[in-house]
């Protein structure tokens, strides 16, 4: 049989990794665990996002760079303290050929003890700021982790943008502009809904001052994940790798420039893929469908003569010439010996937002048939209103997919103000926003106090208890009802006052 065995209601993990191989986005690199293969299906989309992007930063002075994928211990060594807790994910080269390197390099897990050096060099006076470079590269931890395509894996391709500038209101500015890039990237090109918050003390990137993040939710398992950060670095590197200017308002004074790194990377397709995703397969928004129309011959059967079928597939021939000339990405699927319904479960499984089957009876009335792969719908469209109309289809399958998604979301994000009614949230596949005082030693507490009791979920059904709840992120959009100064922390042992609304959840 074609098309997806597993079912995403009841073997989410096993649904996912048979979609995204059977929709052709990816191969397992069987020779090395952690790696996969990136196949055109997941190009077109990723380019796709480049191209928005890059188009954006590029907008804003952002130059493009490509820094050496390697780096050496000794410029590591200046940012020890942070790294420390990366440094098991660190993949080493320490021979060429059978020689035995003098000093071991490693390859680049992200990029800051790579760039920072060149920064330092660069950047002398204020009139050399703001200086704001981005790479399109791959990176390389190696992830002790079970990895999963997309969304943990031990090479990943991403961009990082690396800004300086000479004060925190400028760097604050930016970081701000480049989430609001990232929000755009899941709501506007893959129709996924995004919390825009900052991160805890626990949560942020440890060698910066502060990371704001786009926090995504799966509805399948009721987890919250991270989808892109944009971190303002403070002042901690350019004193790390000394990045200096002139102070213009006193002379002889040095300031250390302020700095940001941001980065998104290919995990944003994997959760397209889950959120969107169903039991025939993937489910593409259109504006990042490598093709949106896949015209499908119908009715042709033996009694069919030869030139009465070439007649007919003249005129597909046509309205594919029609279709793309509207600016319709579409293709025709003429293949010999797959009927019809074959082909339909094909592209389907491939995600393809739009069906279009043409047959003798259409011909006759001088219309198309259409199918919407996100909610089945069906119907006709007059041969003469396909330029206007499968545009329209188009946007319209986009809205609502990200209307759907945006819905789901905002009713299993849930304001909690009663600490006995959280692990009955989570289990119920909410995320949730509770008053928090913000303390990581008070997370970590919360991490313990939410584990679910055991699932029957492990692959020889041993039990594995459900995660306890990770804080995902300070939204900036906070609810009301917290009185500062008398609003409690939810968490029963802590006693302390609230900051702030914070969301927690179950996550990746
Ligand atoms: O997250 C981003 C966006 C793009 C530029 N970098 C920042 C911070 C990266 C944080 N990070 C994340 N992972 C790491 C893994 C390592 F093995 C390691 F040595 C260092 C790191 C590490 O610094
Ligand atoms: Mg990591």
């Amino acid at each position: 049989i074609i098309g997806i065995t597993a079912k995403k209601g009841k073997n989410f993990s096993a649904w996912y990794q048979e979609v995204v191989q059977k929709a052709e986005m990816v191969e397992y690199y069987t020779e090395i665990s952690g790696f996969f293969v990136m196949r055109p299906n997941t190009m077109y989309i990723w380019n796709t996002i480049r191209k928005w992007f890059n188009e954006r930063i590029e907008a804003a002075g952002v130059e493009e760079c490509n820094f050496p994928m390697f780096l050496s211990s000794t410029s590591l060594q200046k940012e020890k303290d942070h790294v420390e807790g990366f440094a098991p994910e660190l993949a080493w080269v320490t021979k060429a050929g059978e020689k035995d390197l003098e000093v071991p390099v490693a390859v680049r897990p992200t990029s800051e003890a790579v760039m920072y050096p060149y920064y330092s060099k660069w950047i002398r006076s204020h009139r050399d700021l703001p200086l704001k470079l981005n790479q399109w590269v791959s990176v390389v931890r190696w992830e002790a982790k079970q990895t999963v395509p997309f969304l943990r894996a031990r090479e990943f391709m991403w961009q990082e943008g690396h800004t300086a500038f000479v004060s925190e209101e400028q760097a604050g500015k930016e970081v701000l502009e480049i989430l609001e890039l990232y929000a755009g990237i899941y709501e506007q090109l893959l129709a996924v809904p995004v919390v825009r918050g900052k991160k805890t003390e626990a949560e942020k990137f440890a060698g910066g001052y502060y990371t704001t993040t786009v926090e995504g939710y799966i509805p399948s398992n009721g987890r919250g994940i991270q989808g892109a950060t944009s971190h303002c670095l403070g002042q901690n590197f350019s004193k790390m790798f000394d990045i200096t200017v002139e102070d213009p308002a006193n002379k002889g004074q040095k300031i250390h420039v302020w700095q940001n790194s941001w980065g998104l990377s290919t995990r944003v397709i994997g959760v397209m893929v889950m959120i969107h995703g169903d039991d025939k397969g993937l489910v593409l928004p259109p504006r990042i469908a490598k093709t949106q129309a896949i015209l499908i011959p119908v009715g042709l059967t033996a009694k069919t003569t030869p030139e009465d079928k070439e007649k007919h597939l003249d005129r597909m021939y046509e309205l594919l010439a029609i279709l793309k000339k509207a600016g319709v990405r579409t293709e025709i699927d003429t293949r010999e010996g797959y009927t019809p319904a074959w082909k339909f479960n094909d592209w389907e499984m491939k995600g393809v937002p739009v069906r279009l089957e043409f047959g003798p009876k259409d011909a006759a009335k001088d219309v198309v048939s259409f199918a919407r792969r996100d909610t089945g719908e069906k119907g006709t469209i007059p041969i003469g209103e396909l330029t206007t109309k499968v545009p329209e289809l188009l946007e319209t399958i986009q809205q609502d997919m990200y209307n759907k998604a945006e819905k789901t979301f905002r009713e299993h994000r849930v304001k909690i103000t009663n600490w006995d009614e959280v692990v009955p949230a989570l289990d119920a596949k909410n995320v949730v926003i509770i008053p928090s005082c913000l303390v990581p030693a008070c997370e970590d507490r919360i991490k313990e106090l939410t584990r679910g009791e055991d699932l029957p979920e492990g692959p020889d059904g041993q039990k594995v208890p459900s995660m306890g709840m990770k804080s995902l992120c300070i939204p900036f959009e906070q609810p009301e009802g917290l009185v500062k100064g008398e609003t409690k922390c939810l968490n029963p042992e802590c006693g302390r006052l609230a900051e702030s609304f914070c969301m927690f959840g179950r996550s990746y």
